[in-house]
């Protein structure tokens, strides 16, 4: 009898199919409003306009005297006024200012009425209960207007903007209290595997190994701006995988397993997640590493089953993760890579897209060039600390020195 071996990746999908149903499958953002002291690095949610004008009222840009253009003669002689009282940051002077008087007034004070100018400190001279003003420059100097920053109703942040300090000190200097913001994205986390020890186990068997995912995944969805909802540890056991998956916080929008998603006896992530009413959107895909990345959907939440390897669970997390939590913060473009050359020759003579972890070889210049780490192995976790991003091969394709391409960094 004749043999019909199945051709590797003959069931298998490209990576850019494998972005596209997921791309179709993404969940809607959650809009939240929080206080501005839990805004710090969410993405709003909603164009926000101005309420109200800046800066709110006329006030001085100096320490000095607030005096009337018209009683300085031009400015260019000294002149003298009589000092007839003070408008200090927080308390303002209340009287209408006369001709021939002036007002101390302090940096961010309030201009009283009648007065125009502000002459600073250095250019006057106190003589008891009057001051020489000795120049000034011309009138209006030194006055910050009322809404000469922006106008009420003006346009201040988009919607899709990181909330990093600058935005928060806008969004509170005009008082906003609450914003609309993309809240977090919730992820359960189940680290798969009969053999993982965690890392801090002193009394680790020889045939065990640590469990190095769940840090690993937990540091990538924090850098993701996502929050992890939990993180467990389970057995390769269909029963406790599917008491996991059924059991994973229910306000979790995203679960992520680690191991047991290839076609091993104790591999049960897969049928795990269809017990537990997940639908699968792809299984296997034609990249290395991550072949056999698995994901699934309930509702509204996704679960990605992502291969044990400790390399293949972060590319794959780098390239089908990381775009979904982004798109769950409405982000929708992440995966912008820049222009290097390649100093050395390499090829793709496989039949999957390879993501080759490289190193950059000459930072300072302009035009980068990169390399290849040395050993690429998908359980070798140097190959991704000692790299700075990695570049996407297509098979068949091979790359000169000199030639140029893009380069994914990791974060
Ligand atoms: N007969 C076949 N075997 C395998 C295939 C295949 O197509 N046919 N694919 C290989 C590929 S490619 C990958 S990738 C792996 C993925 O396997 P699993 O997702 O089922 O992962 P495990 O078998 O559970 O573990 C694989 C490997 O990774 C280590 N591991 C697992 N979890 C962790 C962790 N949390 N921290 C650190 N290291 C972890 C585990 O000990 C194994 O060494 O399947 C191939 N096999
Ligand atoms: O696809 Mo696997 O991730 O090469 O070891």
């Amino acid at each position: 009898m004749k043999i019909q071996w199945r051709p590797l990746g003959v069931d298998m999908i490209s990576v850019p199919e494998a972005l596209s149903i997921l791309e179709k499958n993404l969940p809607e953002p959650r809009k939240v409003q929080v206080s501005l002291e839990e805004a710090f690095a969410r993405r709003l949610a909603e164009d926000i306009a101005a309420p109200e004008a800046s800066p709110r009222y006329t006030s001085s840009a100096m320490d000095g005297f607030a005096v009337r253009w018209q009683d300085l003669g031009g400015g260019k002689d000294p002149v003298s006024l009589a000092i007839v009282g003070e408008s200090q940051a927080g308390a303002p002077c209340g009287r209408v200012v006369q001709e021939g008087q002036a007002v101390r007034i302090s940096t961010g004070a309030m201009l009283a009425q009648g007065v125009d100018t502000v002459i600073r400190v250095e250019d006057t001279e106190e003589n008891g209960s009057r001051v020489i003003i000795k120049k000034c420059k011309c009138q209006g100097q030194d006055v910050r207007y009322a809404g000469e920053e922006f106008k009420q109703g003006e346009s201040l942040l988009c919607r899709g903007q990181e909330l990093k300090s600058r935005q928060i000190a806008l969004l509170s200097a005009v008082g906003f209290d609450f914003v609309p913001v993309y809240a977090a994205p919730r992820v359960s986390l189940f680290t798969t595997g009969t053999e993982l020890a965690h890392f801090a186990d002193k009394d680790i068997k020889s045939y065990q190994i640590r469990d190095s995912n769940a840090p690993m995944l937990k540091g990538s969805i924090r850098e993701a701006g996502a929050v992890v909802a939990e993180c467990l540890h389970v057995l390769d056991d269909l029963s406790s995988t599917v008491e996991s998956i059924e059991g994973a916080k229910q306000d979790s929008d995203i679960i992520i397993c680690s191991g047991g998603v290839s076609v091993g006896q104790h591999d049960h992530v897969k049928e795990a997640a269809e017990l537990a009413g997940f639908t699968q959107l792809f299984w296997q895909i034609r990249q290395k590493p991550g072949k056999p990345l698995y994901v699934g959907k309930r509702g509204k939440t996704l679960l990605f089953g992502l291969p044990g390897n400790p390399v293949s669970a972060f590319m794959c997390f780098q390239n089908f993760v990381l775009p979904t939590l982004a798109a769950l913060q409405g982000l929708e473009h992440i995966h912008e890579g820049f222009s290097a050359r390649a100093e050395k020759t390499i090829a793709n003579k496989g039949k999957r897209t390879n993501f080759i972890r490289v190193a950059i070889t000459n930072k300072q210049h302009e035009e980068p060039t990169f390399k290849p780490i040395d050993q690429q192995g998908s359980h070798m976790i140097t190959s991704i600390v000692k790299a700075d991003g990695y570049i996407a091969m297509e098979p068949g394709v091979t790359l000169n020195p000199g030639d140029l391409t893009d380069v994914f960094a990791f974060a």
